[in-house]
């Protein structure tokens, strides 16, 4: 019998080429609830799955908790078990004015200012999306905001202001921490991947009142977290 992947518990059983990922375990129940047929599958550490059919595609949502190196665990696994369509699905911080709260922000690449990415590949190595599954995110969400991300690994840095500053004069348009993993490590094995970030925290704003919206379900967050979550049913089905 197939061994399960020792941190999601999957297997090829799942039975699916398409998963969506995203940090908070919540977050699995709230798309679960836009799907039909659901099956739970596993809850492990920080890896909660289920499996269920959006339009007739079976799709696979799964958490990974958060940073770089449990995300990049996850899509190892995803990917042992016969993966191939990887989109996540996160929260993320405005780099610039004028993105609201709610608006999804679609990484066409990723500044990989993490640490697990550099083990895999050096740092002129791009983090770069699918164009197949882009061009799908352009079909379906053609106001969204789209740019490049940083993916970083310390919430709370002292210079946090600084580094934002500087990144957003680079034109970067939002932060998270998972994207980057996601790009680069679904390149090396051959992945179709794609970030869809909804923004809970204005430019220059709270980053932890932003996060803390989030969880208490501030009206165009929560909106922007569905809305994030039915972009990528639409795309894995299309
Ligand atoms: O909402 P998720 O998917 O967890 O994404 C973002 O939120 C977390 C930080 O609050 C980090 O994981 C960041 O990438
Ligand atoms: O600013 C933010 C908000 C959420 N997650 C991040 O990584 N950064």
């Amino acid at each position: 019998m197939e061994e399960k992947q020792p941190h999601t518990q999957l297997t090829s059983e799942i039975n699916t080429d398409s998963a969506i990922i995203m940090g908070d375990p919540a977050r699995v129940d709230k798309i679960a609830e836009l799907m039909d047929n659901v099956q739970s599958w596993a809850f492990n550490r920080e890896y909660k799955s289920v499996i269920g059919e959006y339009r007739g595609k079976r799709i696979l949502a799964m958490s990974t908790g958060i940073g770089a190196p449990s995300a990049g665990i996850g899509v190892e696994e995803l990917n042992n078990v016969g993966v191939k369509n990887v989109i996540r699905v996160g929260s993320a911080g405005a780099m610039q004015k004028g993105i609201d709260f709610g608006e999804l922000i679609i990484g066409e690449g990723v500044v990989r200012d993490d640490g697990l990415t550099q083990k895999y590949a050096p740092g002129i190595y791009p983090a770069v999306p699918s164009f197949k599954l882009m061009s799908l995110a352009r079909k379906y969400a053609p106001d969204a905001v789209y740019g490049i991300i940083r993916s970083h690994d310390g919430f709370y840095m002292d210079d946090n202001a600084k580094n934002e500053a500087f990144w957003s004069e680079k034109g970067i348009v939002g932060a998270d921490m998972e994207s980057g993993a996601l790009m680069v490590i679904g390149r090396q094995r051959h992945l179709e991947t794609l970030s869809i970030l909804n923004n809970v925290v204005l430019y220059e704003g709270d980053l932890s009142a932003g996060v803390n919206d989030l969880v208490s379900g501030d009206d165009l967050m929560a909106k922007g977290e569905i809305a994030s979550l039915k972009l990528a049913l639409d795309i894995l089905s299309d």
